[in-house]
């Protein structure tokens, strides 16, 4: 059965699934029973567009590069233009609503309405948004849990990499006590090329934003409140303890120059911004700040915008996961396994 989406922001998230979903319709029709179908698409800017028997990506992907607007889409009887996401939201044929629009590092809005209108039309929602997940995780699971529709946020902490899934679903039965880990790829971007090439923070973060790794404001990104956001949404549903953002102390990177890069280098470490989270007692101790970590550390190796996490278990010692922290495709992707992962809950269901 088609999968019917709807997709609120169209940045270069909201892109690359699109372009996924385009490139192997065929191979996750044959291989998973996927058929994913674009039926709405609104973004702040870039217009709005409905059709209820689905819309060509292609056409879509196209009209917007070469005109800026989605409302250019060829008119076809039953296309409809111009309405708002939360009309989107909750008047639309979608199954699932792919929420990829700005992250707000104050108030998680307008996504966390975004994700209640949703669920309280029955509608499924994954998103890489992690403001909802950061602010209001209790909250919004248990609106989801009971309408009964699914919430995905895999690629709200390292894109793709497994960072939640596989601790939840290999992991289980374990305590994990603590965790340490490389969570913007944005900031290991920047310490990396200046640390290998010698660029210059500005140069770097200007590279970042190009391949389009760094937030919209890219001031979370540099000033730690992403990496923030991300260790809030392990300590709450991976390590099981409640943690508020307010709870974590942040320092990014901007301070960093290439004399203590280069200076670091001489006394063999080098600079990472490091997401720390520790269980005491029933209390997590948390903290977002740049560290000189030894050229030994299994963390000092992870370069560019990879990220990497340690999990730190009680019956399995160290277990550490590295991979993309961002990226059109990487994030992509980490909503694709979210919907694969509904198509399957649902087959299961059906049996
Ligand atoms: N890029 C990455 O590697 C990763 C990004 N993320 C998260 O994924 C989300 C999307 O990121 P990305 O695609 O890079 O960001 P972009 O800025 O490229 O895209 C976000 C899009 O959302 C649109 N938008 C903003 N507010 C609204 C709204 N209220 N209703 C509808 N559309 C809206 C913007 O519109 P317009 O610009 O037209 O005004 C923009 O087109 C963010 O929350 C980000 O934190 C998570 C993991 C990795
Ligand atoms: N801006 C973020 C994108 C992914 O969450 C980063 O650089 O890690």
């Amino acid at each position: 059965m088609a999968h019917k989406l709807a997709f609120i922001g169209f940045g270069v998230v909201g892109q690359g699934l699109a372009e996924i979903l385009r490139d192997k319709k065929e191979e996750l029709k044959q291989g998973e029973g996927f058929q994913g179908v674009i039926v709405a698409i609104s973004d702040l800017m870039k217009g709005s567009i409905y059709h209820p028997s689905g819309l060509d990506i292609d056409t879509a992907l196209r009209v917007l590069k070469e005109t800026g607007s989605l409302e250019n889409y060829p008119k076809t009887p039953g296309l409809v233009t111009g309405w708002d996401s939360l009309k989107t939201i909750r008047e639309t044929n979608a199954d699932t609503i792919i929420e990829v629009s700005y992250t707000d590092v104050k108030t998680g809005q307008p996504a966390i309405n975004h994700c209640k209108a949703a669920f309280e039309s029955g509608k499924n929602v994954v998103m890489t948004n992690k403001g909802p997940v950061a602010l209001a995780y209790k909250l919004l699971s248990e609106i989801a849990s009971k309408h009964g529709v699914y919430w995905g946020f895999e690629g709200t902490v390292m894109s793709g990499t497994p960072a939640l899934r596989m601790p939840i679903a290999t992991l289980a039965g374990n305590d994990i006590t603590e965790i340490r880990g490389i969570l913007n790829g944005t900031t290991n971007y920047i310490l990396t090329k200046m640390e290998v090439e010698g660029v210059s923070y500005e140069e770097a973060l200007k590279e970042a934003q190009e391949l389009g790794f760094a937030e919209a404001d890219p001031t979370s990104d540099v000033e730690g409140y992403d990496a923030r956001y991300k260790i809030v949404i392990l300590s709450n549903y991976v390590m099981n303890a409640p943690l508020t953002v307010e709870e974590v102390s942040c320092k990014g990177i901007t301070d960093i120059t290439l004399k203590d890069i280069e200076d670091a280098k001489t006394e063999g470490k080098r600079w990472k911004l490091l997401a720390k989270a520790r269980k005491e007692g029933d209390k997590v101790i948390a903290s977002i700040a740049p560290e000189k970590v030894d050229v030994t550390d299994p963390l000092a190796s992870i370069s560019g915008a990879t990220n990497a996490i340690a999990y730190e278990c009680d019956l399995l010692g160290t277990v550490t996961l590295s991979g993309a922290g961002a990226g059109k495709v990487e994030t992509g992707f980490s909503l694709l396994i979210d919907l694969i992962t509904i198509d399957r809950e649902r087959k299961l269901v059906n049996i």
